[in-house]
């Protein structure tokens, strides 16, 4: 379906199996996305709420959204393809002890099983540049000693009340001003592989909260999923183990095309047909709501359209190789110093003990423009860049034969029109609120964007879907009693003057 990508191993074999809907359906609660959000509120539906008359409206043959679990190259042992993650591949932060605060993706993954090694990517990785190797430990002090400045005063500043600024400023205050290369490498590492955008283009104060919610709320350990199964199966599993009576119904290979949406409910517009529900759950990406590919009606209101319009979404690729015979480094990581910002800089090796041994696959990481612009590139292009890369590290005399090479194109794909969100310098927390917000108290958003300690991660799309199922649970429960979903939104928000007393907050389903 996508630039003819292998079916991942979760799309149902016999496409009849896809129940075909009459001209009009109804429903109780229409959820719209089949990704870790959509999911998470329908198992919190049938499980926590008793509500079963629910119906998953998925534009992709397959389900699980941004995890995305693909079949690649060949392991000769089985004489099968490997599985790679072509979409979230870390449990960023596990557990607290000292709060017994758990990440609800790790408390998943343990309870399906699923094979977790915790991932170098905070060491000092080996490091190249157009030279040869290079040595960029006392580079590493320094940034570290800089980015724990950096998050301490961005949350000093925060709770004093000061306006934000750009997290380049944040680091230059904290003392970071990276003159070579060398620098703007590992500040590439450590900023923009988090964060998919440079610190020019994020906010200080928000970077600093969402990495506190993670890498302190939980831990700052981080763990690569790599299990035959599919870290896909932490949405998929949970959903498919529910009885058949208590699973709704699911639509695959169905874009929705507009929304209808009123205090009376909200009708969906497919191909052809027409899905009406007391309430919906949106679970599309900022990107695909930035698209205008769904068209809504009545038309946004300019409270929600700016918050949609005002956030980011980048873009985070990786590039997958298996080659002949391995002839890269024995560690996980591997930097590559370009004078070109970002140009190939992380090389990820799967082939280590704990992971893929014996795969002989390697990832390369690109984000923003840089994913933008291979993704606009043929395949062959992009793989001789790699290669160049990759000869210019080891020599060319030792890059051996390339035998499978993929990559998703997440920018492109209409369904999720990037990777992640990321919070922008001039967008104010009210705004979020108001990505949030339900529209006429029917049409509710949830996803990875619209938590706000949680922000582009899993466990974002996983609590904010349970939230949402929660303040739809409530209206039905109640028999849709005025004011009983729970959500706040901001009609006029004006930055710069000084903060909330010129906002003017109301209360979802409020006229
Ligand atoms: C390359 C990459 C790497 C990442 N790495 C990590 C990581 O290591 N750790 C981590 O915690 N997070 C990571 N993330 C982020 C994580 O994957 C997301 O936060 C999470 O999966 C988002 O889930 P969601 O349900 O909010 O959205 P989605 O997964 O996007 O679900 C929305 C669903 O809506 C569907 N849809 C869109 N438009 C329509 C339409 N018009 N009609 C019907 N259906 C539609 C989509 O197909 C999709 O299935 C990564 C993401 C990417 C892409």
């Amino acid at each position: 379906l996508l630039n003819g990508l292998p079916s991942p191993p979760f799309t149902p074999s016999d496409p009849s199996s896809i129940p075909q809907l009459p001209q009009t359906e109804n429903t109780t609660v229409l959820i719209l996305g089949g990704g870790l959000a959509g999911l998470s509120a329908a198992h919190a539906l049938a499980t926590e709420y008793n509500i079963t008359d629910y119906l998953i409206v998925e534009a992709q043959r397959f389900l699980g959204g941004r995890l995305h679990s693909v079949p690649f190259g060949l392991d000769q042992a089985t004489g099968k393809p490997y599985l790679v993650e072509a979409g979230a591949n870390w449990v960023h932060g596990v557990e607290n002890p000292s709060t017994g605060l758990v990440n609800p993706i790790w408390t998943l993954v343990r309870q399906l099983g699923l094979n977790a090694t915790p991932s170098a990517s905070g060491l000092v990785p080996e490091a190249f540049d157009r030279q040869g190797r290079v040595d960029v430990s006392r580079v590493w002090e320094e940034w570290e000693k800089a980015w724990e400045k950096f998050l301490l005063l961005g949350r000093e500043r925060q709770a004093r009340g000061d306006g934000d600024m750009t997290a380049r400023a944040g680091l230059r205050i904290a003392g970071w001003t990276p003159g070579d290369h060398i620098r703007r490498s590992v500040e590439f590492w450590n900023f923009d592989m988090e964060s998919q955008q440079n610190p020019d283009e994020s906010s200080w104060f928000e970077i600093a909260n969402n990495h506190y919610h993670t890498y302190h709320g939980f831990s700052d350990e981080e763990y690569l999923i790599h299990d035959p199964r599919g870290f896909v199966a932490i949405a998929t599993e949970p959903y498919f183990s529910l009885p058949a009576e208590r699973r709704g119904r699911l639509l695959l290979g169905e874009p929705v095309r507009e929304l209808h949406y009123s205090d009376q409910g909200v009708e969906a517009v497919l191909d052809g047909k027409r899905v009406r529900a007391e309430y919906a759950i949106c679970t599309f990406s900022v990107g695909v709501l930035q698209s205008k590919a769904v068209t809504f009606h009545p038309p946004l209101p300019r409270w929600k359209s700016d918050a949609i319009d005002g956030f980011s979404m980048s873009t985070y690729t990786k590039i997958f190789l298996q080659f002949s015979s391995k002839f890269w480094a024995e560690s996980e990581f591997q930097l590559y110093a370009s004078p070109r910002r970002g140009y190939y800089a992380q090389f990820q090796s799967l082939d280590v003990p704990g992971f893929l041994e014996g795969s002989r696959i390697l990832f390369t990481t690109l984000t923003d423009e840089e994913s933008v612009r291979v993704e606009g590139m043929r395949d062959e292009e992009v793989k001789q860049e790699v290669l160049e890369v990759l000869r210019e590290m080891y020599g060319a005399e030792n890059v051996s034969e390339c035998t499978a090479f993929y990559f998703h194109r997440w920018h492109a794909n209409p369904y999720t029109r990037g990777s992640y969100s990321n919070w922008p310098a001039s967008y104010l927390p009210a705004a979020q609120t108001n990505l949030r917000a339900a529209l006429s108290a029917r049409l509710l958003f949830a996803g990875e964007a619209t938590s706000y300690e949680y922000l582009g991660y899993l466990q974002g799309a996983w609590t904010e879907g349970r939230k949402a199922a929660q303040g739809v649970a409530r209206c039905l429960l109640s028999e849709g009693e005025r004011g009983c979903l729970k959500q706040d939104w901001w009609e006029q928000i004006t930055a710069g003057q000084g903060g909330g007393r010129q906002w003017q907050k109301k209360e979802v389903g409020e006229g």
